[in-house]
């Protein structure tokens, strides 16, 4: 019989079926196994793509950090990494409408091969913001990686290279993906139930 962890008070575990967060419920919705395997496939492309290149991962924080770390181990031609924070959702599960650059790209990108990798496009904003960004640093190419993609709920019309899953339009948690910054460390996603 499966229980319900409430995660506010139990540390993280993998594989439930079911947990509650901020007092809601979420079920599994893609395992650890699924994300690993999906990712080295993108490492894979993103090799074969960019051989004879350094491409540089321009990494959105916060949610990105744990998808940019085991993407880039799954990738073997050399690649540089750099970080952005932007930051929209606050503590809420939708938009802000208002997209926050926090932290800017310390990295000099004129001429560079560029790769961002998110974690999730949603509403899109965060990414649209991202383009227009990089517009002002003159890079010679531009590439989108998201290890997540509610396509229901992007309205910009955003080329997105490399997606790992579609998925509903739904609130998700885990690998990344906060719910008021917890849940981060969950190596699975889970997926809110609306039961
Ligand atoms: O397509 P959108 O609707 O713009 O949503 C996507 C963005 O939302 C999340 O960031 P958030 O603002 O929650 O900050 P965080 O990464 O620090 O959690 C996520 O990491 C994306 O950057
Ligand atoms: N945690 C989380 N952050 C998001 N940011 C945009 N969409 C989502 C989502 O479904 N879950």
């Amino acid at each position: 019989m499966s229980t319900t962890r409430d995660l506010t008070e139990a540390p993280a575990q993998t594989h439930e079926q079911t947990i509650t967060c901020r007092g809601e419920r979420f079920r599994l919705y893609l395992d650890s196994d699924r994300i690993q395997k999906r990712i080295a496939e993108i490492g894979r492309q993103i090799s074969n793509e960019y051989e004879g290149k350094t491409p540089i991962l321009i990494s959105v924080l916060n949610g990105a950090f744990m998808f940019t770390a085991d993407l880039m181990r799954t990738i073997d031609i050399d690649c540089e990494v750099d970080f952005i924070k932007l930051s929209s959702y606050g503590d809420e599960k939708v938009s802000s409408g208002q997209v926050h650059e926090l932290k800017s790209v310390d990295a000099n990108l004129e001429g560079r091969d560029v790769i961002v990798i998110e974690d999730i496009v949603d509403t899109g904003l965060s990414m649209q913001f991202m383009m227009n960004r990089l517009a002002d640093y003159n890079p010679k190419s531009v590439r989108v990686a998201s290890l997540l993609h509610k396509p229901a709920s992007t309205e910009p019309d955003l080329t997105l290279d490399y997606v790992g899953f579609e998925i509903p339009d739904l609130f998700v948690i885990g690998y990344g993906l906060d719910y008021g910054q917890i849940a981060r460390n969950l190596p699975d996603i889970y997926i809110l139930d609306e039961k």
